[in-house]
């Protein structure tokens, strides 16, 4: 029997009024088993943020119905929130808490074994080492956005939700974060991601294609391909 899907939508419309007149793009059905990686491709605009906040609950459906791991969206219920990891386009982090205060909360409140070990191995890979007992305000933006992505891995996770996470990264960061990616779903998790970025949608497996007229579902080749086109 076929796994239920890791997230599924169906007819889903998403937008910021209050009818399906105004999604902000054509229905959506699309379909990522657990482990899977989906590369949300499009134009400036064409619609991949709101369908991610769709996803992780944060704006209603305008019509139609997402699933994620079988059940409907609702981010209050705790078994959702301990299973979805995300990074959205927001600056989220405690302004009074330094990077490893945050990492380390953010662990124990997830009830993570041995949270302090597992936070240094991620200032490590982030490159946050140095910058570790800075608060957040202190950082730079490409500093900031690493401790973000790393907040996403210092707790427990079954699908990943990130919004262009190649966002403000140097090059030798984007690189990590592929192999990090890979690793992910090697290990079982679902990564879902809005990106522009050629290596990150190597690291998918399916690909979602948003353009003011259609939503396609397609391959990550045909992805790299518009892409490129754009
Ligand atoms: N909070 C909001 N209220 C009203 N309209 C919004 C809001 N956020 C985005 N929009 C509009 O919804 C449409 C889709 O925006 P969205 O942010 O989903 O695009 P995107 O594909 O993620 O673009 P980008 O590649 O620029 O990040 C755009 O026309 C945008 O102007």
């Amino acid at each position: 029997m076929a796994s239920t899907p890791a997230l599924r939508s169906q007819g889903l419309l998403v937008g910021y009024g209050e009818s399906a007149a105004t999604a902000v793009c054509p229905p959506i059905d699309v379909s990522v088993p657990p482990g899977a990686g989906l590369a949300v491709v499009g134009a400036n605009g064409s619609g991949k943020s709101t369908f991610l906040r769709a996803v992780v609950g944060l704006l209603a459906p305008l019509g139609g119905k997402v699933e994620v791991f079988g059940r409907e969206v609702d981010e209050r219920e705790a078994e959702f929130r301990s299973a979805v990891a995300t990074v959205m386009d927001e600056d989220a982090a405690f302004p009074a808490l330094t990077v490893r205060e945050h990492l380390l909360l953010l662990a124990r409140g997830h009830g993570v074994a041995k949270a302090s070990d597992l936070v240094t191995e991620l200032v490590d890979e982030f490159g946050l080492g140095e910058r570790q007992r800075a608060m957040p305000a202190a950082l730079s933006s490409g500093q900031r956005r690493r401790m973000l992505l790393a907040a996403a891995f210092v707790r427990p996770r079954k699908l990943l939700v990130l919004d262009e996470p190649e966002q403000r990264l140097d090059a030798g960061m984007r690189d990590r974060l592929v192999t990090r990616l890979r690793a992910e779903r090697a290990a079982g998790v679902t990564v879902v991601m809005a990106t522009h970025d050629p290596a990150l949608v190597g690291a998918a497996s399916h690909a979602l294609l948003l353009t003011e007229s259609s939503v396609r579902s397609t391959k990550p080749a045909q992805a790299l391909a518009f892409i490129e086109a754009l």
